[in-house]
């Protein structure tokens, strides 16, 4: 199938020196190829382009794309601005820390990151919350025989994210709805009337942010549900300045929000390359068996290699947070290249995560370039969660999370001497923007 580009628009053009990509449309640019093919789009404009193109991004605009690895410097340079993604999603990340620079952006961080590290997770027993709320899902998928593998994933994710909060489960129906209205805050026009998406999304947010507030409030009398939120707003409390309940509250919305779809993606392409690699299953299966029960803290994760190295290389072949954008706050080079102040930026992480300049065979799905491997974990392999002063913040808890899935899953099949396969085509329906996610219909069967 050929790429979604406008036929009509086929005018080699230049802005600022640098070539602009054909083929946008009228109102959404290049958004539909960049949504449905990105690899494809990107491998093509630097055949015909070289390193360096404009790309139409519809209402966020024309940003400048680098696939020239210097442009993973501009992540941690001190005149480039996370700013713009407030400008492309004020409603969503307005007011949150992934938006902010400098010391606004490390005071933020620094109040809530202890919580997400390693002691923090193991203190407030987060592994030994999640390994249950897992277990209980993949044995209905035993149960059930085959399942829609993203819907069950996405459904999995915000059951964790929501007990990681504390949200009792018989409120999560009512979370549930609010948060998909929440996400269509994502895609919402911008027109302001009763039963649109904008208004509906914005009533959403005003609920969530309610009740995070007494979830804010209860922890401070000490009535809090959960560690983790507990340890936040002592941790927020407890910093130099002091910083609002506004502040507070946008951030843990944003972690509800960064943890969701970027996982559940994740965690469904684990299952997929399971079912079409029957040694990795065979792997992992002897591995589950070995250490024998889901571990739960941190500590426990280095006895198993396999479903780290399955955690890694599921995220380097596909990386759930395609591109990240930025704005140069004066001129920048990058290599040869001029950028001129104020220019907005795309830096493709999906690019550099299967590039053969940073990677030996980068196509090929490997466990053993992890499990082989006798230096350290470099920025470089963990670029699928950004680098520089906004590295994620989820990353521990990913980790974790993750692996224990995977040994849950391996343990549960394997008693009823099942595996998982592939019950439908891979390469259609798959999406890149703003989250790349397999497609929605994939089908996996227990058998
Ligand atoms: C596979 C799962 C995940 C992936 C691939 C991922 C990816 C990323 C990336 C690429 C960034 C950098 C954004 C930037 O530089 O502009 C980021 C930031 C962030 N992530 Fe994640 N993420 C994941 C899961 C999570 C989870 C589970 C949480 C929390 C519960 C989380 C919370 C955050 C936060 C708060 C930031 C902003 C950090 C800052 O701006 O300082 N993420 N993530």
């Amino acid at each position: 199938m050929d790429m979604l580009l406008n036929p009509l628009n086929r005018r080699h053009r230049l802005r600022h020196d640098i070539p602009v990509v054909p083929g946008a449309f009228p109102l959404v640019g290049h958004l539909p190829a960049v949504v449905c093919d990105l690899p494809r789009l990107l491998r093509r404009a630097e055949r015909t382009l070289g390193s360096h193109f404009w790309l139409d991004f519809g209402p966020a605009g024309h940003l400048m794309t680098s696939l020239d690895p210097d442009a993973l410097a501009l992540l941690r340079h001190k005149d480039v601005s996370s700013g713009l993604i407030e400008d492309i999603a004020p409603e969503l990340f307005g007011g949150t820390l992934v938006a902010q620079d400098g010391i606004a952006h490390r005071q933020a961080r620094d109040a809530i990151q202890a919580a997400l590290l390693p002691k923090g997770l193991t203190l407030a027993g987060i592994g030994e919350l999640f390994a249950p709320v897992i277990r209980a899902r993949v044995q209905r998928w035993r149960e059930r025989g085959d399942v829609t593998i993203l819907r069950e994933t996405g459904d999995l994710m915000l059951k964790l994210i929501f007990s990681l909060m504390g949200i009792p489960a018989q409120d999560l129906p009512g979370w549930h709805r609010k948060y998909r209205q929440l996400l269509q805050l994502i895609v919402a026009p911008p027109v302001d009337l009763p039963g649109l998406p904008l208004r509906r999304g914005r009533a959403a947010r005003d609920w969530i942010d309610a009740r995070l507030r007494e979830f804010v409030r209860a922890a401070r009398e000490h009535a809090s549900r959960t560690g983790l939120i507990n340890d936040m707003v002592s941790a927020f409390d407890r910093s130099d300045d002091a910083l609002s309940d506004d502040v507070l509250v946008a951030n843990i919305r944003l972690l509800l929000l960064g943890g969701h779809d970027t996982t559940a993606s994740t965690m469904a392409w684990m299952v997929i390359e399971l079912a079409r690699q029957p040694g990795l299953w065979d792997a992992l299966v002897e591995e589950a068996q070995r250490v024998g029960a889901v571990p739960t803290r941190h500590a426990d994760l280095a006895q198993c290699p396999v479903a780290e190295a399955l955690f890694r290389e599921t995220l380097r072949v596909h990386p759930a947070t395609p591109l990240l954008v930025r704005r140069a706050l004066r001129e920048l080079r990058i290599g040869q290249q001029r950028i001129p102040t104020g220019t907005d930026l795309c830096i493709p992480l999906l690019h550099f995560s299967t590039s053969a300049l940073l990677h030996e065979a980068p196509d090929q799905f490997r466990l053993a370039r992890w499990l082989q491997r006798t230096e350290p974990i470099r920025p470089v392999d963990m670029l699928q969660f950004g680098t520089g002063p906004h590295f994620c913040m989820g990353y521990h808890l990913v980790w974790l999370e993750l692996v224990q899935f995977c040994i849950a899953l391996a343990l549960t099949m394997h008693e009823a001497g099942v595996r998982p396969r592939l019950l439908s085509g891979v390469e259609k329906g798959r999406r890149y923007y703003p989250t790349a996610h397999p497609s929605m219909t994939i089908r996996i069967g227990f058998s």
